[in-house]
């Protein structure tokens, strides 16, 4: 058996888990509950130790009573974070109807509002998606575009990179003539930090199909997700 998989199921209290993490072996598409990509992934008790040490690093007492719980709450907001690693936006996107009268013009949600984390800081990218697609013979539950904007925000972003995985799943789920993804959002990194700009949003779209060929739909799309 491969070494770090019988560690990660059987060594869960040895120093395996503290072995130094190969960063290029992780990928968004690839995670499990104890290995990701033949990666360890640390328990909880390593995760609420680090946050400890992180704590010291900054200055403070990890031991005063009102930090004592505050490892568990991180470790708790990570796994909140990140809940979107261990769902599969195929999976979401799986049941699709057929049953629409010939329907075939753009089916389009606006103002999906999400909240993501960015990976360079992980402070919050708070914002809106607005998607939309124009369908071949088939379309897909509302809801379930909403949840795929959610599975992606809830993973490490940035966000060139989270509005073109909505779109590649969209794309891939129902393979339609054309699909349309407008995020705005504000990145926390750049209001509460760093270069401290508060209100700046920041705009991307990717358009697949007709959306990216004709100019005028693509106009009608930004029109609609626009409007009041
Ligand atoms: N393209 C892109 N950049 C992002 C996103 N989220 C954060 N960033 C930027 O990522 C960059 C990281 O720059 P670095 O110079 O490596 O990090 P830094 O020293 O913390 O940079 P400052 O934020 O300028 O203090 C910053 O310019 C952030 O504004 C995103 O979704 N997309
Ligand atoms: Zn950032």
């Amino acid at each position: 058996m491969d070494e770090l998989i019988r560690l990660a199921s059987g060594d869960r209290d040895g120093t395996a888990l503290h072995r130094p993490y190969d960063s290029k072996a992780i990928s968004d598409e690839n995670r499990g509950d104890d290995v990701l990509n033949g990666q360890l992934r640390p328990d909880r008790q390593a995760a609420m130790q680090a946050v400890e040490t992180l704590l010291a690093f900054m200055g403070e007492n990890p031991q005063r009573s009102g930090l004592l719980e505050t490892p568990r709450r991180v470790v708790d907001a990570l796994l909140e974070h990140g809940r979107g690693y261990d769902l599969d936006p195929d999976a979401i996107l799986a049941r699709t109807f057929d049953e629409v009268e010939g329907y075939d013009d753009m089916v389009l949600l606006q103002g999906i509002r999400f909240e993501s984390r960015c990976e360079h800081h992980l402070e919050p990218i708070i914002g809106v998606a607005h998607v939309a697609y124009l369908p071949s013979d088939r379309v897909v539950g509302l809801s379930k575009i909403a949840r795929v904007v959610d599975v992606f925000a809830k993973r490490l972003q940035v966000q060139e990179r989270m509005t073109a995985q909505i779109a590649s799943a969209i794309d891939r789920a129902l393979a339609p003539r054309g699909v349309a993804v407008w995020l705005s959002a504000e990145h926390f990194c750049m209001a509460s930090r760093g270069v401290h700009k508060v209100g700046v949003s920041t705009h991307t779209q990717r358009m697949t199909g007709l959306f990216a060929k004709d100019v005028h739909l693509a106009t009608r799309f930004m029109t609609l997700a626009k409007a009041d």
